[in-house]
């Protein structure tokens, strides 16, 4: 159904052109290893922030990038803006370039920004020069006012440009890149061809490669169409076995991490992009998801994201952006689950996950330890929480091990508060309901003491408990103590009572170790259930049952006694 809103019309637009390419062989490729990485944070994210990192941001976004292991590093553009050229200057004269990292800088194909930007390179051992200009129909024709001559021209001119002036800043090793900007935009036949004209300047071998950069500037388009550019340009390239095809895509169809990887399918050897996708508009490629996608498929991604907080931290202070709670791998909730059926699947995957044995956890791609997240944060509960999520807290962080009859109990308890306060139920809440709810026992009857006395095959017990109307002996036999206590409250109280399941675990060591017990009581043909903890076993089973008591006393039992 069309829109009826006369703006919102579909028709203004058409399909971007798309390559006939019935051989494409990328389809059957699979990424096997990580690509070459250039982080362009500090150049294309940079240049797309409302306020451009200070030198002091970039300092410190520099030493991040460095200790995730990037070996490439577009620093910035140092012929455009003066805080630009001074951390670049200061990158070199301050020695903080490792030998194995190499800066990359960019430039416009114009004489004085590329003078300016040798000279903000001087002292540095080795470095990336790398020069664009715009290659699409819309830029030549309406931006350059140009014929596919004149684009080709500036090109090589930049190109030429670079040859020399790097041959007169001796003692540096340069390296160039040439990007055929709005590469994605552009027909495959031109781009192949400027690409050539400026290998004919450069003359790169198979010892000293230069860098073809493939933007998708504006992402236009499925990234199948993206790899059958890439590939198409692989084939077509001259000298192939000297160039290094690196591809920079933008995320405006939200695509550019899968145009990134369709890329390498398709024959591309490096990857720029920036740190969870900062750049132009949408975004740049980003780096982290790319990697992590690989890391999770077990291929080396040959960056370190082991600290995900440091990297979230660092990038968001610098840029101030704020990282999605759901961006992938990173975001603060991609790991939790609320929803029960999840969290049961987790909980019973969790349990099962042996050390060593391959990751094999439903619903949770990798173990989020890896990058530094705990499984605290795995479950959390509200009102689409289940039994699962419930008990994963209580065992987690209580060390109580509740039985599956007493967990359906407890998740129904919790589930009603979170119904009640829409919102999500902390772990204290959780246990302050639960134990509410089948621990508490204020008001009622204690156990004071206790004795046993077994003969032959059945158990005495005679216990004093403290109840609202004073002290109280009781006694009574049964073939264990628990069924001795039953007899003994049944026999006193005026009640019937039948055990329907009891279950009991230990917490802690050793002589601090305590014991938990759960039990579930019939009273005068109702159920109810009771949790207690006590340094003692049996203890705790009386002190479960008398909650029990207590709890039908409050919703109107009357007792004899
Ligand atoms: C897709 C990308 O990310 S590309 C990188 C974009 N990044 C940036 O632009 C950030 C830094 N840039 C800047 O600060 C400025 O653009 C500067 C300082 C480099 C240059 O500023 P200015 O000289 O004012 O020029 P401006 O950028 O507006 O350039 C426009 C002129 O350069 C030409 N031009 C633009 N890009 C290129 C290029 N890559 N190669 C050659 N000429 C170019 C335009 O045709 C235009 O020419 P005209 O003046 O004859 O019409
Ligand atoms: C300068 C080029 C590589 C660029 O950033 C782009 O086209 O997106
Ligand atoms: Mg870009």
């Amino acid at each position: 159904m069309s829109s009826s809103s006369p703006a919102f019309n579909h028709k203004k637009y058409r399909r971007s052109p798309v390559i006939n390419k019935p051989n494409r062989r990328w389809p059957s490729q699979v990424i096997e290893s990580a690509p070459r990485w250039c982080s362009v944070d500090l150049r294309d994210g940079n240049q797309a922030l409302i306020e451009p990192m200070t030198v002091a941001q970039k300092q410190r976004l520099w030493k991040l990038l460095v200790k995730v292991g990037f070996k490439e590093i577009e620093i910035g553009f140092p012929s455009a803006s003066q805080p630009d050229y001074d951390f670049c200057r200061w990158l070199i004269e301050e020695n903080q370039i490792p030998d194995d990292v190499t800066i990359q800088v960019l430039v416009q194909a114009r004489e004085a920004l590329i003078e300016r930007t040798f000279e903000a390179l001087k002292g540095a051992k080795q470095a990336i020069v790398h020069v664009y200009n715009s290659t699409s129909p819309v830029q030549r024709e309406k931006v350059f006012g140009m014929e596919r001559e004149g684009i080709i021209e500036i090109a090589r001119n930049g190109a030429q440009l670079l040859a020399d002036h790097a041959a007169k800043h001796t003692g540096c090793k340069f390296s160039f890149e040439y990007s055929p900007e709005s590469f994605s935009s552009t027909e495959i036949d031109f781009a192949i061809e400027i690409c050539n004209a400026v290998i004919d300047v450069w003359r790169p071998t198979v010892d000293n490669k230069a860098i073809f950069n493939l933007p998708a500037t504006v992402e236009c388009a499925t990234p199948n169409v993206f790899a059958d550019q890439v590939e198409t340009f692989c084939d077509g390239i001259n000298n192939r076995e000297a160039i290094v095809v690196s591809v920079h895509t933008h995320n405006d169809r939200g695509s550019a991490v899968a145009a990134g990887e369709l890329a390498l399918m398709a024959g591309a050897d490096r990857v720029e992009g920036t740190l969870m996708g900062n750049g132009e508009r949408t975004g740049n490629m980003d780096i982290v998801t790319m990697g992590m996608n690989m890391y999770s498929q077990g291929i080396d991604p040959r960056l370190d994201f082991a600290n995900a907080e440091e990297i979230v931290r660092v990038v968001s202070e610098c840029t101030q952006i704020e990282v999605h709670p759901r961006h992938p791998w990173v975001g603060d909730l991609v790991y939790t689950a609320f929803s029960g059926s999840h969290q049961d699947a987790i909980r019973k995957c969790l349990s099962q996950q042996t050390e060593g044995s391959h990751w094999d956890v439903a619903y949770l791609p990798i173990d989020p330890r890896d990058i530094g997240r705990d499984y605290q944060s795995v479950i959390r509960v509200n009102s689409q929480s289940g039994k699962g999520g419930v008990a994963y807290i209580l065992e987690q962080e209580y060390g109580m091990a509740m039985p599956r009859w007493l967990q359906i109990e407890a998740s129904r308890v919790v589930q009603a508060q979170a119904e009640k306060q829409s919102t999500e139920v902390s772990s204290q809440q959780i246990y302050d309901i639960v134990k509410a709810a089948f621990m508490d026992s204020e008001g009622g009857y204690q156990l004071a003491a206790y004795s046993l006395d077994r003969n032959n095959d059945s158990e005495a017990i005679t216990a004093s408990l403290e109840g609202p109307k004073g002290s109280k002996t009781i006694a009574g036999q049964g073939d264990g103590a628990l069924s001795a206590f039953c007899h003994a409250l049944q026999d006193s109280l005026g009640i019937e009572l039948e055990i329907v399941h009891y279950d009991q675990h230990a917490i802690g060591q050793g002589t601090d170790a305590a014991a938990m017990a759960f039990v579930q009581l019939k009273i005068n043909g109702e159920r109810y259930n009771g949790i207690s903890q006590n340094n003692d076993v049996l203890s705790a089973n009386l002190n479960a049952i008398l909650v029990c008591v207590n709890q039908a006393v409050s919703a109107g039992l009357s007792l004899t006694a």
